[in-house]
């Protein structure tokens, strides 16, 4: 892997909701830039546009203004059908809601993105993400038959089973008590550590955001700073800068 090309960034860009007296202006000339092999925690007050951005650098909506790279890809130069493929393939997705499907066992759904792009499964890659995720007894349960982290500890296996490009978590511990939470971001950790994936997290917890290697700060749709290592006392002040109007925060 290039190491010197971002995994995906951002330039300019921009995204207005609407038009006219009801515009919302939810993202204002972002530059940004998500290394490979990283794990960054996108953080901010409410409607400060994190989803905005994470929607863009995923190729789930298109920018107004701007540019969205994913490596080397220019994702607004593409269709809706090399999108789509795109996000197939070179995109892993996790979700606050985890998205299991209940009639399938916790490998199937692991596989199911290798299913869905056509593609063969990687044994050895399976092997090593379950083992990672300490998922090698849960492989053949329901996900009614597994607690809340372990159903997050599948859906991160199945976001990163095609070996992705970038892995996107949305409030991936927002239905997890404290404790399972905890230990899902240590697991999301370790796949960055050990397996060099690249991981962009959006939280509201500042303890979740700790466990990223960097926290990038939204305030009004621009970036307002970032945090590199950071605690969880970090976290709070750089949001408590935010609020208070402070503008950068380093
Ligand atoms: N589909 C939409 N139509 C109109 N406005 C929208 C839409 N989606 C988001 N917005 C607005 O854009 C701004 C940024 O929203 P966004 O959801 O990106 O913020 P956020 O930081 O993720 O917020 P939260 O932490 O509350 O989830 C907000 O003012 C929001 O109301």
């Amino acid at each position: 892997m290039n190491t010197s090309t971002p995994a995906v960034r951002a330039a300019g860009l921009a995204k207005v909701y609407g038009s006219g007296d009801v515009a919302v202006h939810a993202l204002r000339a972002v530059d940004v830039a998500f290394a490979a092999g990283e794990f960054t925690a996108i953080m901010g007050p409410s409607g400060s546009g994190k989803s905005t951005l994470m929607h863009l650098l995923a190729g789930l909506d298109e920018p107004t203004a701007g540019r969205v790279l994913l490596g080397e890809t220019d994702l607004t130069q593409l269709d809706d059908k090399r999108l789509t493929l795109l996000r197939r393939e070179r995109v892993g997705f996790v979700f606050q809601a985890f998205n299991l499907l209940p009639m399938y066992t916790a490998e199937q759904n692991i596989v199911l993105p290798c299913e869905l792009a056509g593609r063969a499964v990687d044994r050895a890659w399976l092997d090593q993400l379950v083992d990672i995720l300490g998922l090698r007894e849960r492989l053949g349960h329901r996900p009614s038959e597994l607690s809340g982290g372990q159903q997050q500890r599948v859906a991160i296996a199945r976001a990163l089973v095609t070996r992705p490009d970038v892995v996107f978590a949305d409030e991936p511990t927002g239905n997890l008590d404290s404790t399972a939470g905890t230990e899902v971001l240590a697991f999301l950790r370790t796949c960055v550590r050990e397996l060099g994936q690249t991981v962009v997290m959006v939280t509201h917890d500042p303890a979740a955001a700790a466990h990223a290697q960097r926290v990038v700060m939204l305030a009004d749709g621009r970036i307002a700073g970032e945090i590199t290592d950071p605690t969880p006392d970090a976290v709070l002040a750089g949001l408590d800068a935010l609020r208070t109007g402070e503008v950068a925060v380093r």
